[in-house]
């Protein structure tokens, strides 16, 4: 026998990367899902008042981390830039929604993604690459694991690439006048196997694709960048 439940409209959600450092979140409830949302807050450099009586495992509490150990207030959330309603409880959570709004606070209810004002992707970091999956709140199943999927395609050399990319966009080999600026070098880059010869550590074969570059080229010491080692 299957159930089917009630699945409430879900507003458009608009992707965005918002910059927490040094800014007030509160949780509340840290139990697995408040703390998977606490590990990403401290990851961004804010500071996060933990709100639970019983929550185990919390890192350990120090300048970006307070934690109440007593069930949730009404006026706990004073002072947040953003507020995550964790419980296992929907009752609270509602009522940490109801105090987010009366303050306007945007609020993430870990249980009701259609009654949150912004909701979480499944990430996968490369460096500083990020690649965000999202459905809408629709399957958090099948973002985790088309994230999963992802990483296979993407491994760890990707932040290196990005690295490289970001090294030739300072050194500007072509025209800033041209829209496509570094477009079509990055692209060939690629298309010569640029991340392939990154992941096997292959720094002559990497300097080899940077020597076909305009203006005679360059290398990964001119960029300064080094590659981590290869596979063996
Ligand atoms: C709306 C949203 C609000 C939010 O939390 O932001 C939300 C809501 C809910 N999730 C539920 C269940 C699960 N969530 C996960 C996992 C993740 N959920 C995440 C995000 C989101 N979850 C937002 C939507 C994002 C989007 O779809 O675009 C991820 C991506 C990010 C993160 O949490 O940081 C993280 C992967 C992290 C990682 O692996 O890195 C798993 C799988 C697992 O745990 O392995 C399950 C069980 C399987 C299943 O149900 O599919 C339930 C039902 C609870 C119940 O039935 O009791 C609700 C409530 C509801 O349905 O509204
Ligand atoms: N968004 C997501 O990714 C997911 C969401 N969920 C939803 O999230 C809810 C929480 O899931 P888990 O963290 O796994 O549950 P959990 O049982 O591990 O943790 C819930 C925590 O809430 C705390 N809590 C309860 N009442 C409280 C109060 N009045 N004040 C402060 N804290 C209070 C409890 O002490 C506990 O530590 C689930 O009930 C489910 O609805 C579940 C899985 C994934």
């Amino acid at each position: 026998m299957t159930t089917d439940v009630e699945v409430k409209a879900a507003p458009v959600f608009y992707p965005l990367q918002l910059s927490l450092s040094g800014r007030l979140c509160v949780v509340v409830g840290g139990g697995a899902v408040g703390r998977r949302k606490l590990a990403g807050l401290l990851r961004a450099g804010a500071r996060i008042r933990l709100i639970d009586a019983a929550a185990t495992s919390v890192p350990p509490a120090g300048d970006a981390l307070e934690f109440l150990e007593r069930p949730y207030r009404d006026g706990d959330l004073e002072g947040a830039f953003l507020a995550f309603a964790a419980t296992d409880n929907p009752t609270i959570n509602a009522a940490v929604a109801a105090e987010a709004r009366r303050r306007g606070i945007p609020v993430n209810r870990v249980d009701d993604g259609p009654d949150s004002d912004f909701i979480l992707p499944a990430n996968l970091r490369r460096g500083d690459l990020l690649f965000s999956v999202a459905g809408g709140g629709r399957s958090p199943a099948l973002i985790a694991i088309l994230r999963d999927r992802l990483a296979e395609h993407f491994g760890p050399e990707w932040g290196t690439v990005l690295d490289i990319a970001a090294a030739l966009r300072r050194k500007r080999l072509t025209p800033l006048e041209q829209t496509k600026y570094n477009h079509e070098i990055l692209r060939q880059l690629l298309a010569a196997g640029l991340a392939g010869r990154v992941a096997a550590g292959d720094e002559a074969g990497v300097d080899a694709l940077l020597a076909t570059l305009p203006e005679g080229g360059c290398t990964l010491d001119d960029l300064g960048i080094q590659l981590p080692k290869g596979m063996p």
